[in-house]
């Protein structure tokens, strides 16, 4: 058996010192039900990363904010109070994001990353003062709508897939992945995850990073 798989990038799909794991290639490309990158890094890097694996352009981005699915594009998300936040960062002496030249929203479309060095209650007030949530993915912060998620990214991709949310199986390691793993029907949390990932998944797999995928992989295709 097979089912469709929601999976997240950072701390998921990577080794613990960073970058893809490479055992995850041929199992994702060889997939047979769809694929669908999960992430909160900005638009351009699931694309890139969807090209790269060989799989077809089935992206949920910044944390909800864009779906793209088989070429239909949908901007969910709003970069107008994120812009805000940056601006009141770099006056408060703060990277508006991150330190310059600042790869993590050069390509952003909506929501804004934040390094986690920023103070977390300076975050949390100016996010509150533009109407924004913050979600920490154990890599960034996210200053985002609170209307978006990656389970509202899942409801709108699967709309597009003409697939049921119950019908996904969801992988990741972080706070930002909770929601999704309320949407599905079968979460797993890698071994390496936060609490509230590991509190809100169905399985806690045994390894951590790749090692969990490959577990979790394993076994949705014994089922
Ligand atoms: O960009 C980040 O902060 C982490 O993204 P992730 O959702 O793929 O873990
Ligand atoms: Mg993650």
């Amino acid at each position: 058996m097979s089912r469709p798989i929601a999976i997240d990038i950072d701390g998921t799909m990577t080794r613990s010192a960073g970058g893809i794991d490479e055992r995850l290639f041929g199992p994702l490309r060889e997939w047979e039900e769809p694929v669908v990158l999960a992430t909160g890094k900005s638009f351009a890097y699931p694309v890139a990363l969807c090209t790269f694996l060989g799989i077809p352009e089935r992206v949920i981005a910044e944390n909800g904010g864009v779906i793209l699915v088989d070429g239909d594009l949908t901007v969910a998300g709003d970069s107008t109070a994120a812009r805000e936040v940056a601006g009141r960062l770099r006056e408060a002496g703060y990277p508006p994001g991150w330190p310059e030249p600042d790869m993590h929203n050069r390509w952003r479309e909506t929501e804004l990353s934040v390094t986690r060095s920023v103070p977390l209650e300076l975050l949390d007030d100016l996010a509150t003062e533009y109407g924004q949530t913050i979600v920490d993915s154990g890599y960034a912060y996210h200053v985002k709508s609170s209307s978006v998620s990656k389970a509202t990214g899942l409801r709108r991709a699967c709309e597009l897939l003409d697939r049921d949310p119950e019908e996904f199986v969801a992988i990741g390691d972080s706070a930002n992945d909770a929601e999704l793993f309320d949407a599905v029907g079968r979460s797993y949390a890698v071994a390496n995850a936060d609490e509230t990932a590991a509190s809100r998944a169905d399985v806690r797999t045994e390894g951590s990073f790749a090692d969990g995928v490959l577990e979790a992989l394993a076994e949705v295709s014994e089922k």
